[in-house]
């Protein structure tokens, strides 16, 4: 049973034995309503025979009832409630432990609000679900049988005018089921395309503005809208219209019992009392089916919000041990990569940036340079061939080890919603204020951060959004400088710089690249002339590898970038 709620239900293993505990506990709830009409049944029958007796015995006994009840709901409802709570927090949990496990390239495949809604909302869904349904539902599919048979058991005609409509009652429930989750599928998959509708429309305000697309912005959210509300209204009538035939044969019950019995009593088949108890049987049961029913049915509605938790549990994490490198030389030995099966982006690629050199990356756009610095810091895992640091293959170094090792400063820079002193020390968590005072100093960062109002303790909004593209860029240099990793990959930071700032950042970096593995993008090839190495791609080859002049001599992919590259500073408006 529980290896069954922790599969069905996305449960933790601690998760799957309260659930289990709980529906216990309901099962006993539900045995324990019946007592008090059985109760009435036998007093009434010792008052109808004539055999009343000291009334302290029925006291006693309704007391003890009475006790017993309410000592198994405490039970219940700590198995329901409380230990749900502890469930969803460890769900939480384990969602987030997992996803910092996952390989970066499952969240550049998968949508980020998708993803946090699974944490936050799916779980508060099955929370939910775990302290106000499954308990009962599950319980019920136990209790209702074992009542079933007894009923029978005791008066058969009774028993099934009982069963046969509370049956079929419960089976229109699979059939509510049906257009429920399919309704919900449809209505899942528009809810989440227009959260991120909404989170693009937020996102992109500018280009909206700019272009003048506001109208048309506002139509398409309008018409978004209108097709969830329809989809909502068109899932909801349906099941209703299940629900209400399930309703309507859960009363029918009451009314064929009335019908047997009171046929049955005429015929002299059975007693008054025996009616009566039938007939308080059958309302007790229908009692407890009708409070299992909306259980049921949550239950039912959390069926897409368990899938997608297992979806996250099922993608396998990044493996990798914390290996201690001491050279690191990186090589990259006939690579193949493709981000979907059937478009290669690198075919074969092989060179070696080597410890204490700088290598450069140069190719047209979309040749796949940005792909290569993805795969050697293991955003991405290759398909074939083998990149190795220091002669160890970086597949089998954990992600944590090889981040530890590198640090990037990459074209488009992420800031945190935090101050610049600690935006900066994200570089390396340790790290004193003097440290982070000096790597600000390093990357020509102090002549805007003693602009700012506080200084480094100005809080810089989210993603940097008070700061221009050149200072964010430069807070990240400072990030890199601070980390001071033995592998630096700097992805076109000069892009963002103006001339002023390159040139001293030119000399902060030249300290900083001592000894280091570096390798760097660049399309402005000038800046990259005297690097010990340039690998030159070409549509996911390498075409040629050596010095620039070298390169200047023997290769027309070089040569070409060399030509477009003095065309573009040719360039005037
Ligand atoms: N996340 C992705 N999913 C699918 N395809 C991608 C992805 N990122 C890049 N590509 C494709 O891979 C190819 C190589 O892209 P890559 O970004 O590596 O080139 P690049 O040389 O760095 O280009 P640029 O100089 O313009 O930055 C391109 O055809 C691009 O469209």
């Amino acid at each position: 049973m529980k290896t069954f709620f922790k599969n069905t239900f996305a449960l933790t293993e601690a998760g799957a034995s309260d659930l289990v505990q709980a529906t216990r506990a309901c099962f006993w709830v539900y045995c324990i309503n019946m007592v008090p009409a059985f109760l009435l049944l036998l007093f009434m029958d010792d008052l109808v025979l004539g055999h009343a007796r000291n009334p302290y015995i029925y006291t006693g006994i309704s007391i003890l009832t009475l006790i017993a009840m309410y000592l198994l709901m405490r039970v219940e409802y700590d198995r329901m409630y409380n230990t749900t709570y502890r469930e969803s927090a460890n769900l939480r949990l384990e969602l987030a432990e997992k996803m910092a496990d996952l390989p970066l390239s499952y969240f550049f495949k998968h949508d980020l609000s998708d993803l946090s809604q699974s944490i936050m909302e799916d779980v508060a869904a099955i929370e939910h679900a775990l302290s106000h349904s499954i308990p009962k539902a599950m319980a019920m599919a136990i209790f209702f049988p074992l009542m079933s048979i007894l009923m029978i058991i005791g008066h058969w005609q009774l028993g099934l005018a009982v069963v046969l409509p509370l049956l079929f009652s419960f089976i229109l429930l699979p059939v509510s089921r049906k257009m429920v989750s399919t309704g919900n599928k449809g209505y899942y998959d528009i809810l989440r395309r227009n959260s991120e509708a909404f989170q693009e429309t937020i996102e992109l305000q500018q280009e909206i503005k700019s272009f003048n697309l506001v109208d048309r912005v506002r139509a398409d959210l309008f018409q978004k809208m209108d097709e969830s509300e329809k989809i909502h209204i068109q899932t909801e009538a349906k099941s209703l219209l299940a629900m209400g035939l399930s309703n309507l044969f859960s009363y029918v019950s009451l009314g064929v019992v009335m019908v047997v019995g009171i046929n049955r009593l005429i015929v002299g088949d059975i007693s008054l009392l025996y009616l009566l108890g039938y007939l308080l049987a059958a309302i007790k049961v229908k009692e407890a089916i009708d409070a299992s029913k909306e259980g049921y049915l949550e239950m039912l509605h959390i069926g897409p919000r368990v899938n997608r938790i297992k979806e996250i549990r099922k993608t396998p994490a990044q493996a990798g041990q914390a290996i201690q490198l001491t050279n690191f030389d990186l090589a990259f030995q006939d690579v193949t990569f493709a981000y979907d099966r059937d478009n290669p982006v690198l075919r074969g690629v092989s060179f070696t940036a080597r410890q204490g050199e700088v290598t450069a990356l140069v190719g047209a756009s979309g040749c796949g340079k940005t792909s290569i610095l993805r795969l050697m810091s293991r955003l991405y895992d290759y398909d074939g061939g083998k990149i190795t640091i220091g002669g160890q293959d970086i597949k089998t170094i954990a992600a944590s080890t090889l981040f530890s090792h590198i640090a990037i400063v990459f074209q488009d820079v992420t800031l945190f919603n935090s101050s610049v002193m600690e935006n900066i020390r994200i570089g390396r968590a340790d790290a004193t204020d003097e440290e982070v005072r000096q790597a600000a100093e390093a990357a020509q960062c102090m002549d805007f951060i003693n602009r700012l109002d506080q200084g480094f303790d100005t809080p810089i909004g989210e993603n940097g959004a008070e700061l221009s593209g050149g200072e964010r860029q430069r807070l990240s240099i400072a990030r890199a400088i601070l980390k001071d990793a033995p592998i630096l990959i700097l992805d076109e930071i000069a892009a963002s710089l103006d001339v002023t700032n390159e040139k001293a950042i030119q000399e902060s970096l030249n300290r900083l690249i001592q000894n280091k593995t570096v390798i760097i993008i660049s399309h402005r090839l000038k800046s990259i002339e005297k690097v010990d190495k340039i690998v030159v791609l070409d549509a996911g080859r390498v075409e040629a590898t050596g010095s620039h002049a070298e390169l200047a001599k023997q290769s027309p992919t070089y040569q070409n970038l060399l030509e477009k590259n003095r065309l573009a500073e040719a360039f005037v408006y």
